[in-house]
């Protein structure tokens, strides 16, 4: 009997049986035809299960409600001109400022226009690819840490991954930011407060971010309001600190240092530190979440593929030397790195972008209202059946084929794309790649028995209830 269970069974196949492979997990789509209540919330709960599997064959879908229309664009030409051709016409909308701002802010995720590019001109060249050399340390000692800390859980028992990532990727940028480890007093009470603000939420999702009635059901907004004035509070604290420690000469050369002594080259302005307190919620908002979603995605689909786990876990032996700190470590992890990308094919982090346009337009022989939220979804674009070979599958060996490579050109984009294409994409790829290694390099990862993760979209692509592995020792030595 052929079988096509959800393990990797290749070895136990009788000869003669086509080589069955699991399919990552994906969750089930509505009915394709629903009344506008149940389809509202099931927006509310789940942007990604509330669409119709049409969706990821469509090159662009139109929603009428009697509260908002909007686009989702899934030809590339179109998505091109959105993001890159004129992203001035096609601003972020007013409403995730409006949601976003108690927390962040005037921060750059959330501004347009002017405010927006003096904001990118100081914060770009801290990101500039050849810097990560000098932040590569920073995501070294976190990976150590989060291996340490993943010992005593190592015994086989299912765990829940994701705290374990999130720890691990806000440690990272606690590190770079700020040269202090999340166990730091503050970075600690930072961490606790992201909690709780999530806790209070549960987390914006992109389904809340459309103008829907009142009616519809929505976070707890005086609970949130205070945990993100406690995390701002922490924050501001934070810089404060840091600019004494400038004007008094003995900051630490770090992202933080660089962003704030980084004066604008046009009007040689540099941040107030109400400014910068803005930056580092991002910082630490964006910087983590998505992380640690792509790095429990990851460790998921390693679990799944136990035949790619142990080639990235090879690697990692092979490359690694755990006493010394080599930034060509980086580049030699080449399996970790096409693992890494192929996660966030299949689970992008960010799984909507949300934009308006600021003029009518005319969209594939359709006429687009100014006003109209605009959708790019890099999860549909990333499955789309008529771009992607094999859409739902995990194979990380497609970067390396000239099909795989043109799909990717058009139509691969988990950092977005153009004008406010995300700065940290070098330094997130570095990082995940590495943690993903090191992990594996000590760790055994497998699917915990009876839990398949359902994909749900919050601010980042999480799983409804957890991802549930276990982990083993690799060796019992600890090097
Ligand atoms: C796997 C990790 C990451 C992913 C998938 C990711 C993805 C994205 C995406 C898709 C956007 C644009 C969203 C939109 O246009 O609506 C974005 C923006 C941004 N990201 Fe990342 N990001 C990651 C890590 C980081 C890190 C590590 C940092 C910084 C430490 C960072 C900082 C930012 C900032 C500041 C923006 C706003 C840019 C702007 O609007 O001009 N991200 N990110």
């Amino acid at each position: 009997m052929c079988v096509n269970a959800g393990k990797d069974k290749e070895s136990a196949q009788p000869p003669g049986c086509p080589v069955s492979r699991p399919v990552p997990a994906k969750p089930a789509q509505r009915p394709e035809r629903v009344s506008l209540l149940s389809y509202l919330l099931r927006f509310r709960r789940d942007i990604l299960s509330a669409q119709p599997a049409r969706l990821y064959r469509a090159w662009m879908a139109e929603f009428r409600t009697p509260f908002f229309t909007s686009f989702l664009c899934n030809d590339p030409d179109l998505v091109n001109l959105v993001l890159t051709e004129r992203p001035g016409d096609f601003p972020k909308s007013g409403r995730l400022f409006e949601a976003l701002q108690p927390l962040l802010g005037h921060s750059i995720f959330i501004t347009n226009g002017k405010e927006w590019e003096r904001q990118r001109r100081i914060i770009d060249p801290a990101f500039e690819s050849g810097r990560i050399r000098e932040v590569f340390p920073a995501m070294w000692d976190a990976a150590v840490a989060a291996v340490g800390r993943l010992e005593p859980l190592a015994d086989g028992r299912p765990i829940d991954i994701e705290p374990q990532t999130s720890h691990v990727a806000l440690d990272v940028i606690f590190r770079a930011l700020f040269s202090i480890p999340v166990e730091d007093r503050t970075a600690s009470a930072v961490f606790d407060a992201f909690r709780a603000h999530q806790a209070s939420r549960p987390m914006i999702n992109t389904g809340s971010l459309l103008p829907l009635p009142r009616w519809v059901p929505r976070w707890r907004a005086r609970k949130t309001k205070a945990t993100a004035r406690i995390i701002r509070g922490l924050i501001r604290q934070l810089v404060d600190e840091r600019q004494a420690d400038l004007d008094a000469g003995r900051a630490p050369d770090d992202l933080a240092t660089r962003i704030m002594t980084t004066a604008d080259p046009q009007d040689g302005s540099t941040f107030s530190p109400e400014e910068m307190a803005d930056q580092v919620g991002i910082f630490l908002l964006a910087g983590h979440e998505t992380s640690a979603a792509a790095l429990a995605w990851a460790l998921y689909l390693m679990a799944l593929f136990p035949d790619w786990q142990a080639r990235v876990a090879q690697e990692a032996e092979a490359v690694i030397d755990p006493g010394r700190i080599y930034f060509s470590t980086a580049s030699k992890l080449k399996l970790a790195r096409a693992v890494f990308r192929e996660t966030m094919r299949l689970y992008p982090p960010v799984p909507m972008y949300l934009r308006e346009a600021a003029r009518a337009e005319r969209f594939r022989a359709r006429d687009v209202p100014r006003g109209a939220q605009i959708i790019v979804s890099p999860w549909h674009l990333h499955r789309h059946e008529r771009i992607w070979r094999d859409p739902d599958g995990f194979d990380p060996t497609r970067w390396d084929t000239p099909e795989g490579r043109e799909s990717s050109r058009r139509a691969y984009i988990p950092f977005s794309a153009g004008a406010r294409v995300c700065p940290g994409s070098a330094f997130a790829m570095t990082e995940g790649q590495l943690i993903l290694a090191m992990i594996l390099r000590h760790y055994r990862v497998a699917l915990a028995p009876g839990h398949t993760p359902v994909p749900v979209a919050q601010l980042t692509v999480r799983g409804r209830d957890g991802i549930r592995l276990t982990l083993t020792p690799r060796k019992t030595e600890t090097p």
